[in-house]
Parts: structure tokens; sequence; C-alpha cells
């Protein structure tokens, strides 16, 4: 933080620019066993969770990102549980629990010290921690799926960028773990990065995906803090005849307006329309 502003860099991950976001108040500083955890009140996107100098969310735009990846998925599923891997933040925890149909909700993230400062630092998104119907498990994700197969109708891989902990959660063999802990129709989503910095990136995980998934899709949201200012995702399901761009289940337009503040059935369509340079890429 230099001047009051905090610069999102990364010579690898979006080299030559930068998020900038003027800081207010810093809250939260911490080593963890894992990452660097750092929380700051900006002066105008709320409160801000940073890993490793990467922001993961800010309170005034998380949303997007949150409801797209937990309802692509939950609404591509007759009638689903759910499971978050990473996702220490809670927002998408808050967005599984909007399914009258989740009976129990589980999440897995290897760092507790996320846990902690969400329930501090960003109430919006941790209160789903209260849920009686949620169950935490702090562990790596990768071996906390080695443990179930056939279990969850839907996963989704609310992780961080390959460059850390999370790295493994953009391989193959995550894939296969993933199709064996989801049940016969169960989906997956997982956080599909950019098209605008990670095509090729993008295309190896949408290979690795068809060696493992019968159907195969990839679609994205805007979201003003995230690199680009848009983060895609992965949409998969084992049942060969789904249609991921069409919700099997939505609710009247007038509850929507009320259930979500970026997610609607049309969008849900239109997410997986790619600029051409996009489609062309992972044809
Ligand atoms: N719920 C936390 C979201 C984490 N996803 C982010 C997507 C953009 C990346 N550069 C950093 C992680």
């Amino acid at each position: 933080i230099k001047n009051g502003w905090f610069s999102e860099v990364s010579n690898t991950m979006w080299p030559g620019q930068a998020m900038n976001l003027k800081v207010d108040q810093i809250l939260h500083v911490e080593k963890s066993k894992y990452q660097d955890v750092l929380v700051f009140k900006s002066t105008d996107y709320g409160n801000v969770l940073v890993l490793d100098g990467v922001i993961q969310v800010t309170e005034r735009d998380e949303f997007a990102y949150q409801e797209m990846i937990t309802h692509l998925a939950m609404n591509s599923h007759p009638n689903p549980k759910g499971l978050v891997i990473g996702g220490g933040d809670g927002g998408v925890l808050r967005e599984i629990l909007k399914h009258e149909t989740v009976e129990e909700a589980h999440l897995c993230d290897i760092d507790d010290a996320v846990i902690k400062a969400s329930k501090k630092y960003l109430p919006g998104l941790s209160k789903s921690y209260d849920d009686p119907k949620v169950h935490v498990h702090i562990g790596d994700g990768f071996e906390f799926l080695k443990k179930y197969r056939n279990t969850f109708d839907v996963i989704i891989t609310d992780s961080s960028d390959p460059e850390g902990p999370a790295e493994s959660l953009f391989q193959e063999p995550y894939f296969k773990l993933l199709s064996g802990a989801l049940t016969e129709k169960g989906v997956m989503t997982t956080q599909g990065e950019c098209i605008w910095l990670h095509m090729p990136l993008i295309k190896k995980v949408v290979d690795d995906c068809r060696k493992v998934f019968p159907t195969v899709d990839y679609a994205y949201c805007t979201i003003p803090t995230y690199p680009s200012g848009q983060i895609g995702f992965m949409v998969c399901s084992k049942n060969p005849s789904a249609n991921l761009k069409k919700p099997l289940r939505s609710v009247d337009p007038e509850k929507e307006r009320k259930l979500y503040k970026y997610y609607n059935q049309e969008i849900h369509e239109a997410s997986f329309v790619l600029p051409t340079f996009a489609r062309n890429a992972l044809e």
C-alpha cells in the first residue's frame, strides 16, 4: 500500500496492468500457514480481502462472482445438496443456502485464517457459517475429495489463482476427483480465470475437463475489481445430455429480483456466449 492506495500487481498473471483501490483503513495483516492475508476498508468498495497480494472479494462487487459460480451450477441440477471447495470467505456458501433443496452444505478450505478474517470483517458473506445446515472442513480440498465418492450433487471450486495453494485445483487429477465425488448427474463449477488474460490456461483446463466430463462449458461474468473486469467459470456435468446453457430450475422474475443481485435466468444463458477470439481459442 503506497500513498493510501492498494495496487494489485502480478508480473505473471496480469503483466503490465494493475487494479488500484483507495485505502481508508488497514484492518488486518497476517501471515497464515499458507498465504499473506490482508483486509482493508476501501474508500469506495467496502471491505476488501487480499491473499498474497491478489484481490479475492470486495463487499461492493463480490455478489457477481459468488452468485454466478453458484447458481450456474445449482440451477443446472434438479434438486442439489452442495459442496464448496475453497470459498473460505463464505460468499458461495451464502448463495448455496438460497436453494430450499439444500439439506446440508459442506465447505472445505485449506486456510482457517481466511474463515476467521471473513467472520470478523466480511459479515455479509460469513453470516452463512451460522446456518445449521453448514458443515465446515479445514483442509486441502484435493485430499478432502478423495474421501467422498458419489456423494455431492453440486461441487463448486471457489479457488484463488493457480499460483499458490490452489495450484492443484486447476489440473486433471483434481477434475477426476471431482467427478468421483459427484453423484450420477452431478454438476461442478470452478473459478475459470479471465478470457482477456488467460486463454492458454483456460484452453488447457477445458481440454482436461473434456477428458473427464461428458458435458463441458465455459461462462463468464463482469466484476469490476477482478483483473480486466471479468472472471469465467468452468461449468461441467456428468450428465451427457445436460444442456448447461439453459437453467433446469428458475424462480419467477419477481422472486429473482429479491433473491439475486446479478444472476437471472437470461444472464444464465447469455453468460455462455463468448466473444469470437475466445470461441475460436476453445474450439
Ligand atoms: N470467493 C473468493 C473468490 C476467489 N476468486 C478470485 C478470482 C480472481 C482471482 N484473481 C483471485 C481469486
